[in-house]
């Protein structure tokens, strides 16, 4: 549980990207951020994780978060085990050998994003997009149960963009507080149970169900955005289709 009250942040010299911010990043949930580029999703991420300080307000962590920052390349050939195990620095300690429960952990991790093939090969090699799911792993192999994790989707195909969002909404249901920012309002509208529309005058937060809307989307947008209600499975699902223009 996350809970930011009144917070409003600054980078040194720019305009404040958002001011007397309140909001809950409940368990049991998944609450996406959405906006457009620049708008400041990640600086408000790492204000909520604790990576920044915010310059008003305050924020209350009950535990430490598990980060999963946007994919960047690694310069050291850590193998993708050991890059998952890093993730659990805190409990082998700093010059402590991994034991074999840490080894089980990291395993079932990258197993459970579909990537435990990939174990031993060395992250320097991997795609971008398996790299995303790696590191999804290492937030995993943590323990936090709070996870956020920054635009995961941004280099995965179609289907690891499914695998991902299930495992989302599992971890949800088993209690994790998850924190997503994301450029896929179609994601937001099957994952979210809680939004963050960083419009560029105000920030909106509340249910995903009232804040994810075709009008909502235009505004946040800038473009035609309307929403369609499909069945799926033995209920409904709500897809999201931009209007790029012709
Ligand atoms: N270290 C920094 N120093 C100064 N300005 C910064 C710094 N980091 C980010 N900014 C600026 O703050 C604003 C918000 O950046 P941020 O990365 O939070 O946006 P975002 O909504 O996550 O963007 P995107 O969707 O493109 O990833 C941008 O205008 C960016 O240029």
């Amino acid at each position: 549980m996350i809970e930011a009250h009144g917070i409003g942040f600054h980078h040194p010299g720019g305009d404040w990207l958002f001011r007397g911010l309140t909001l809950t990043v409940p368990p049991g949930a998944v609450t996406c951020v959405m906006g457009p580029n620049g708008r400041g999703k990640t600086t408000l991420m790492r204000c909520l994780s604790g990576l920044l300080a915010p310059k008003e307000g305050f924020v209350v962590r009950e535990e430490h978060v598990a980060h999963v920052p946007q994919a960047s390349p690694s310069t050291f050939a850590f193998s993708v085990l050991d890059m998952v195990l890093m993730g659990r620095a805190r409990s082998i300690g700093t010059f402590s050998r991994p034991r074999a429960s840490d080894v089980r952990a990291a395993r079932s991790a990258l197993r459970r994003v579909g990537t435990l093939e990939l174990a031993e090969r060395p992250f320097t090699e991997l795609s971008g997009g398996q790299r995303q799911l790696v590191l999804v792993a290492r937030a995993l192999c943590s323990g936090h149960r709070t996870l956020m994790l920054d635009e995961p989707a941004s280099a995965l195909d179609v289907r690891n963009q499914g695998a991902l969002l299930r495992v989302s909404r599992e971890l949800a249901d088993e209690g994790y507080a998850v924190l997503m920012n994301t450029h896929h309002p179609d994601h937001a509208a099957w994952l979210a149970d809680r939004a963050v529309l960083m419009h560029t005058d105000r920030v909106e937060t509340g249910s995903a169900a009232e804040l994810i809307t075709g009008p909502a989307l235009t505004e946040l947008f800038a473009l035609p955005v309307s929403t369609h209600t499909v069945p799926e499975g033995r209920g409904e699902r709500v897809l999201v289709a931009p209007h790029y223009g012709s």
